[in-house]
């Protein structure tokens, strides 16, 4: 039966920008993204998303607000990947960089979705909009997306 890894991603607004990283290594080098990572045995959902912040870029949040629910699979592997997209404007600290990330703001007018993994073409705009998504994408390769469902809800 197919292995699933839950992961989470934390995208991080103020009124006319948001918080992106440059994943400097590892899964997703060289792409712009939000914040998270894997959930660890004994921790929520939510309490890996608040950890996977800080540690990526300093920022603590209370509050975070869950806006999307996204499985992806490559044709290559069989593990699928569950992640919950979290989004919050009420957070303290200084975004810093760490080993993992780099962080910078970008204008909601500039998003630069030719470095950030191609699905965010899709649903960035529902989050922009504040809608509520799931979605599944399959992969071929980390640039290829073969098909994909993305479906706008009322909840998560
Ligand atoms: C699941 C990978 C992924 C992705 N799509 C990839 C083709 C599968 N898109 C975006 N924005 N973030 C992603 N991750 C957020 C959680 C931490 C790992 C990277």
């Amino acid at each position: 039966k197919m292995l699933k890894k839950v992961l989470t991603l934390v995208l991080v607004t103020e009124p006319r920008r948001v918080l992106l990283g440059l994943k400097k290594r590892g899964f997703g080098e060289g792409r712009w993204n939000g914040f998270g990572g894997k959930v660890e045995k004994g921790e929520t959902i939510v309490e890996a998303a608040k950890r996977e912040l800080e540690e990526e870029c300093g920022l603590v949040s209370d509050e975070l607000k869950r806006i999307g629910l996204l499985n992806f699979e490559f044709v290559e592997d069989p593990v699928l990947l569950e992640v919950h997209v979290f989004t919050t404007s009420l957070y303290k600290g200084i975004p810093t960089e760490s080993s993992e990330m780099k962080p910078e703001w970008f204008d909601l007018s500039n998003i630069p979705f030719h470095q950030m993994w191609p699905d965010d073409r899709y649903w960035f705009p529902l989050f922009l909009k504040g809608s509520k998504f799931t979605g599944y994408f399959l992969f071929q390769g980390h640039n290829d997306i073969i098909k994909h469902t993305l479906t706008e809800v009322d909840t998560l």
